[in-house]
């Protein structure tokens, strides 16, 4: 009998498709039974395959109307993530609604956003009533999340004086002093991971009244020879920094993800100075930058035999028992190690 293997199509843009599909991926995907195989943009997707599975970060409605088309004709492909799950991660607004409704057990850390207001046009903007709630300094993000570099261009304003310099429509949210470093979740299935990056450095109560704005663009992205503030960063070790406990840095992944429906996200996360166990989630972002991720190959590739095993079990299923909708266990795993497959791939 010829080996069952998976086909994965994948549809990226260029500057994603160099970072994430590299040789050291493609290999040892490759020898685990999963072909990664790039979709031709230019030609339909339906055209194109046959896929088992679509891995996608694409923007618009001809590609979400293609994806949906894709769908209709092979059911049982799988498609990671589906539109409508992405869609929420594409306003700032509504990325951050699901962390406030996310209930989490933990008795010694404590979680939520920084507060937060939108503002649609300049009118409200020299409105002061309009923001008399916030405290300076606050970060000015655009509203829309939609992977442009004009998407992640932020200013901290520092007082009032400045606020007139932005451009609506925007979310305005509270800076909060979080010692200078920032906590990366990545997650992929079941796989969670929490790395530290460096941030914006602290804002002091002088720098209040004599800076006015700053602006800035993906921080955490930055190499080391562009930091904001040299001496700042020369001061503070990242290395010393604590991380967040795993158990709870996980509950709350877990608990994004299938609120989300999401497989494969990343969220950044503060731990507020004032209190030392009081954590803010900033940013969710769709398909990140897996390779920044220690050892991303072997996770990804982990991911993408679980998906396998579920196409497996679907199929068994389909032939034994059309109606019934319990997947059965197979000889080579426990009860847990199938459970925990189950759970990987959330479709
Ligand atoms: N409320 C906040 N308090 C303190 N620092 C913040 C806050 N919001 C954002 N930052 C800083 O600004 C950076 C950029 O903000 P944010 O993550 O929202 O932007 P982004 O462009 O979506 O980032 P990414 O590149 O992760 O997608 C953060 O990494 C962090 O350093
Ligand atoms: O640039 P990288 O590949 O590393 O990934 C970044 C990714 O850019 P890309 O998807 O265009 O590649 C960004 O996506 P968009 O918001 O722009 O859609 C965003 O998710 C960042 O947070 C990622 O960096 P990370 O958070 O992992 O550090
Ligand atoms: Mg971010
Ligand atoms: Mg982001």
């Amino acid at each position: 009998m010829a080996e069952k293997r998976l086909n994965i199509g994948y549809a990226l843009a260029l500057k994603k498709q160099n970072s994430f599909i590299r040789d050291s991926l493609l290999t040892l995907s490759k020898s685990r039974g999963v072909d990664l195989i790039r979709v031709d943009t230019d030609v339909n997707l339906s055209d194109q395959g046959p896929f088992d599975c679509i891995l996608h970060k694409l923007y618009g409605h001809d590609w979400n109307q293609q994806l949906h088309r894709f769908k209709s004709q092979n059911p049982n492909a799988i498609i990671l993530d589906a539109p409508e799950s992405i869609e929420r991660l594409h306003n700032r607004i509504s990325m951050l609604q699901v962390v406030s409704e996310l209930e989490i057990e933990d008795t010694n850390e404590t979680f939520g956003i920084p507060k937060q207001i939108v503002i649609y046009d300049k009118e409200t903007l020299l409105d002061e009533q309009a923001w008399e709630t916030l405290k300076f300094p606050v970060i000015a993000k655009p509203l829309v999340a939609d992977g442009s570099a004009k998407s992640h261009k932020m200013a901290l304003v520092y007082n009032r004086d400045a606020m007139n310099k932005l451009k609506p429509p925007i979310v305005l949210q509270e800076f909060v002093n979080h010692g200078g470093v920032i906590f990366k979740v990545y997650v992929v299935g079941e796989h969670v991971q929490c790395v530290k990056r460096k941030s914006l450095p602290d804002v002091s109560e002088e720098k209040k009244s004599v800076e006015d704005l700053l602006s800035f663009s993906q921080v955490s992205n930055l190499a080391n020879d562009e930091m904001i503030d040299d001496k700042y960063y020369k001061l503070m070790h990242l290395d010393d920094t604590e991380m967040p406990p795993q158990s709870f840095i996980v509950n709350i992944a877990r608990g994004l993800r299938r609120a989300m429906k999401l497989n494969l996200f990343n969220f950044d996360v503060i731990r507020d100075s004032r209190y030392g166990n009081r954590y803010l989630i900033i940013d969710i972002n769709y398909f990140p930058g897996y390779a920044k991720m220690p050892g991303y190959e072997m996770v990804l590739t982990d991911f993408f035999c679980d998906i396998m095993y579920k196409k497996q079990q679907q199929q068994e299923v389909t032939v034994e028992s059309p109606n019934d909708v319990k997947i059965k266990s197979s000889t080579c795993c426990s009860d847990e190690e199938v459970k925990e497959k189950e759970e990987s791939v959330q479709v």
